[in-house]
C-alpha cells in the first residue's frame, strides 16, 4: 500500500445527506479512504437532512448505497461495519429557525477537533445555512466550509452565495469544490509541464496550432432532469469543469504549489480570455440539444422524453466553443472547448495538435502530430510523432503513437476525484478549491454567452444520441483547416 500520512480525528458534518451526491460520490469515497487507513475510528461523519431517519435506519441505507457504488471496498464487511460506525444522522431542516439544532450541537461537542461543513445541497441554501451554523456557535477556528457546484446561475448570484457565506467563514476557509482539479489527469498537466523543460519549451503558439479540451459523456440527464433543464451544459459543465481544466494547461508557470500561487496564475487565463461579444457568439458557440438515437446498439430517447415532459424544453445538453486567450504565449492559437450529453463515448480529453512543418524533405506528409492527455475514463498521454514506415523500397512516414497509461504503468486502480478532494478539505490544503476570484471571473466569461443566447433566441441544433454533437461542431474547426481528435483516426 501507497504512503498514507493518517489525519487526526475530525468531524465531517454532510448537508444533504441523503442526496444523490452524498450516496453515489461521498460516502463511496470516504470508504475508500478508510478502507486505505487514511482516517481511523476516531473520526465521525455526521450527515444531516430533513428527512426524518433514525441513525440506524440511515446507516442501513447507506450500507446498501456502499454496497452499489463502492463494491469493491464494501465486500470487505469488516469494513464496511467499522466505517458505518463512524456514520451518524441527524434530521434537520437546517434554514428553518424554528428546527432544534440540539442533536447536532452534542455530536460536535468538541472544539478543537478539525470541523469541515460540506454544503451538498441546492445551491441557494448555502448562505442561510452558513448563517445557522453561526447562530448556533457551530463556527470554531479550525471549521471549514466545502461548497459544491455550481457557485450561482451567473455573476449577480454567485457574488451574492460568495457575500452570504463570506459574512461567515474567512475566505481561507471556504473550499469550492471542482471535482475536476481532483482527477489524476488534470493534476498531471503540472507534472508534464512543469517537469518536463523540453515540452514546457513547446507550451506555446509557436509549436502549437490548436487545443481542444472534451468532456463527451454517454449518460442522458439520468434523475438529476430538474436541476439539467434550469442549468444546461454551459452552467453544469463549461462554467467549472472545463473553464479549470483550461487554466490548468494553459497558465504560466506559477511560483510554487501554493494555493495562491496556482490560483494567481489560473486567474490571469480567465481574465484574459477573449471577451464574447453577440457576433462573436453566433459565430464561435454552438449549443445542441440530443434528440433520439443510439447508444452501444441500444436505442435511446431524446432529451425531452429523458425529462419525462410533453413539452420542449430549451436547454443545451450539448455546447462547443472556440475562444483565444489574449497573451503572448497562447495569441495565435485557438482553443477548443466541448461538452455535451449522449454523445458517441465517455471521454474526457485534450488534445494539443502540434503545427506542420514549414518544409518537408519527405514525399508523403502524415498530421503534424499531437499530444493527447486522457483525463478520464482511463487516464493517460499519448505522444503522436511521425516515424519511419518500416520495410524495404521507398520511404515513407507515418504516424505512430507513444502511449503511458497511468493504470498499466503505476499498476493503480482509478481513485474517484472525491478521494483526494474531501481530505484535502480536512487536512485544511486548498490549493485544488477554487478561489472567489476564480469563481466570479469565470461567470464574467461565461455571462455574455448565455445573454446572447436568451436575447437572440439563438437555436438549439439537434444531435442525434450516440453522435459527437450537432453537425456545425466540425465546421467550427473546418475554418481553421482543423479537425476534432475523433475525425483525425478515422
Ligand atoms: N449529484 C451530482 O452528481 C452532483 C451534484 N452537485 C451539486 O451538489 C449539490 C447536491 O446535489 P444532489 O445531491 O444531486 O441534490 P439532491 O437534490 O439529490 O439532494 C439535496 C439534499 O439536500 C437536502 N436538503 C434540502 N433542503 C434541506 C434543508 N433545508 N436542510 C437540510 N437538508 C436539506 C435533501 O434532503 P431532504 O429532502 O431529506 O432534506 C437532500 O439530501 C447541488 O449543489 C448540486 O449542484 C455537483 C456535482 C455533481
Ligand atoms: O459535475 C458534473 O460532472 C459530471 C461529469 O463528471 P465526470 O467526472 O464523470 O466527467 C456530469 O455528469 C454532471 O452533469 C455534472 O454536474
Amino acid at each position: 500500500m501507497a504512503h498514507i500520512n493518517q489525519i487526526d480525528p475530525f468531524d465531517f458534518v454532510i448537508f444533504g445527506a441523503t442526496g444523490d451526491l452524498t450516496m453515489r460520490k461521498l460516502l463511496p469515497a470516504f470508504l475508500r479512504r478508510f478502507h486505505a487507513q487514511e482516517f481511523t475510528a476516531d473520526a465521525r461523519i455526521v450527515c444531516v437532512a430533513r428527512s426524518a431517519h433514525t441513525p440506524e435506519k440511515f446507516r442501513q441505507q447507506v450500507r446498501a448505497t456502499l454496497k452499489e457504488f463502492a463494491p469493491e471496498t464494501a465486500k470487505d464487511s469488516a469494513v464496511l461495519e467499522r466505517f458505518l460506525e463512524l456514520v451518524t444522522y441527524v434530521a434537520l431542516d437546517a434554514t428553518k429557525p424554528e428546527s432544534d439544532w440540539t442533536d447536532l450541537k452534542a455530536v460536535l461537542a468538541d472544539p478543537s477537533r478539525t470541523r469541515v461543513f460540506y454544503l451538498a445541497t441546492a445551491p441557494g441554501l448555502y448562505a442561510p445555512l452558513c448563517a445557522a451554523l453561526s447562530t448556533h456557535g457551530l463556527i470554531t477556528p479550525l471549521t471549514r466550509v466545502v461548497l459544491e457546484k455550481p457557485i450561482g446561475v451567473d455573476l449577480k448570484t454567485a457574488t451574492e452565495i460568495n457575500d452570504g457565506v463570506g459574512r461567515f467563514f474567512a475566505e481561507d476557509a471556504i473550499y469550492r469544490i471542482d471535482h475536476y482539479l481532483g482527477k489524476e489527469g488534470v493534476q498531471n498537466l503540472l507534472a508534464l509541464r512543469f517537469a518536463n523543460p523540453v515540452l514546457e519549451k513547446l507550451w506555446n503558439s509557436d509549436a502549437i496550432a490548436h487545443v481542444q479540451i472534451t468532456a463527451a459523456e454517454t449518460v442522458g440527464v439520468g434523475t438529476r432532469g430538474a436541476y439539467y433543464d434550469e442549468s444546461g451544459a454551459m452552467r453544469d459543465m463549461v462554467q467549472n469543469h472545463l473553464l479549470q481544466v483550461l487554466c490548468m494547461l494553459a497558465m504560466d508557470a506559477p511560483a510554487s504549489l501554493s494555493a495562491d500561487d496556482l490560483r494567481n496564475e489560473k486567474l490571469k487565463v480567465l481574465n484574459a480570455l477573449r471577451p464574447m461579444t453577440p457576433d462573436m457568439v453566433r459565430l464561435n458557440v454552438i449549443r445542441g440539444q440530443y434528440v433520439a438515437g443510439r447508444i452501444d446498439e441500444q436505442k435511446v430517447c431524446g432529451y425531452t422524453e429523458d425529462l419525462g415532459r410533453s413539452r420542449s424544453s430549451h436547454t443545451e445538453t450539448f455546447v462547443a466553443i472556440r475562444t483565444k486567450i489574449r497573451t503572448s504565449r497562447w495569441g495565435n492559437t485557438p482553443f477548443y472547448l466541448r461538452t455535451g450529453k449522449r454523445m458517441a463515448a465517455k471521454t474526457t480529453e485534450i488534445v494539443l495538435q502540434l503545427r506542420p512543418q514549414v518544409w518537408s524533405i519527405f514525399s508523403n506528409t502524415p498530421s503534424p502530430g499531437r499530444l493527447v492527455i486522457r483525463i478520464g475514463p482511463e487516464e493517460g498521454v499519448s505522444l503522436v510523432l511521425a516515424t519511419k514506415d518500416p520495410g524495404v523500397g521507398g520511404f515513407r512516414v507515418r504516424n505512430a503513437d507513444l502511449s503511458m497509461s497511468y493504470e498499466k504503468q503505476f499498476n493503480i486502480a482509478y481513485h474517484d476525484s472525491y478521494e483526494r478532494l474531501l481530505l484535502d478539505a480536512v487536512r485544511g490544503n486548498p490549493a485544488l478549491f477554487i478561489r472567489r476570484d476564480e469563481v466570479e471571473a469565470s461567470w464574467r466569461w461565461i455571462e455574455p454567452i448565455l445573454t446572447s443566447w436568451r436575447e437572440a433566441q439563438s437555436p438549439l441544433e439537434p444531435y442525434p444520441a450516440g453522435s459527437w454533437g450537432p453537425a456545425s461542431t466540425r465546421a467550427l474547426l473546418a475554418r481553421d483547416g482543423a479537425l476534432w481528435h475523433e475525425d483525425m483516426l478515422t
